[in-house]
């Protein structure tokens, strides 16, 4: 019997959005997907065909470089950080929307920063040593992997990099948008080797084309 295709989405925020587009494109998970309280990870679909996986969002990008998942949803910043040469990302969901962004202390830059040096705490190092390099600045990245904003009150870094959506997060600590990398929307993201090969890969991704279109 043909393995069913492994469809990796994020737990989180992304999640509702994504639901209702996954419906539409004939991905329905088992109703045990949706209880709280169940601590499974990989959830049969109405369709025997397909199976869905929840992971965090970094991974959702990992699984699917790897092959191990077929398709996946993911934020464009997660493509970006990671930029897989494995990984296509054929269709632009037009959901989870959000931007990443360069933010400081309203204060002020604390002066361990120069004009050619900053330490920056951020989730998302390549892009923001790519970011800051094209400027001519070298960014020594600390990595966290979630509330960034208190970092620089608590001199770990001078600045952040890190998502913003309605920018409260940012205000509520203090801190100040000063440039944006690059804005972000959720994509439906398929492993090259599978598109290549299996055809259930393509149909799906025309499907979403299809819906998101
Ligand atoms: N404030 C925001 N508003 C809108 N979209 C956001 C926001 N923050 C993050 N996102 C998008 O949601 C993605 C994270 O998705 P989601 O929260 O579903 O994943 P997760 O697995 O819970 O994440 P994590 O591993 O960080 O806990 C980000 O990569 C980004 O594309
Ligand atoms: O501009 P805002 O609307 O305030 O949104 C921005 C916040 O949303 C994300 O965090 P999330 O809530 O996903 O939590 P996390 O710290 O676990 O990543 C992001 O990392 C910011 O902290």
């Amino acid at each position: 019997m043909t393995k069913p295709l492994t469809f990796a989405v994020p737990k989180g925020r992304i999640l509702d959005e994504a639901l209702p587009l996954m419906a539409r494109a004939g991905v329905v998970p088992e109703a045990g997907f949706h209880d709280k309280a169940n601590r499974s990870l990989s959830f049969a679909c109405e369709d025997p065909g397909l199976r869905v996986i929840r992971v965090r969002a970094f991974d959702v990008a990992t699984f699917v470089a790897h092959g191990a998942a077929q398709v996946g949803i993911v934020g464009a910043d997660v493509i970006e950080e990671f930029d897989y040469s494995d990984l296509y990302a054929p269709v632009d969901l037009d959901i989870g929307y959000c931007r990443l962004s360069v933010a400081e202390p309203a204060s002020g830059v604390d002066p361990i920063d120069g004009a050619t040096h900053v330490r920056v705490a951020t989730k998302y190092p390549n892009l923001t040593r790519r970011h800051f390099e094209a400027r001519g600045v070298q960014a020594e990245c600390v990595k966290l992997n979630g509330a960034m904003e208190i970092a620089p009150e608590l001199g770990l870094a001078g600045r952040i990099v890190d998502l913003v959506s309605s920018g409260q997060t940012l205000k509520d600590n203090g801190l100040v948008e000063v440039s944006t990398i690059m804005e972000i929307t959720a994509r439906l993201i398929v492993n090259r080797a599978a598109l290549k090969t299996d055809p259930r890969v393509a149909a799906l991704v025309e499907q979403f084309r299809e819906i998101a279109g």
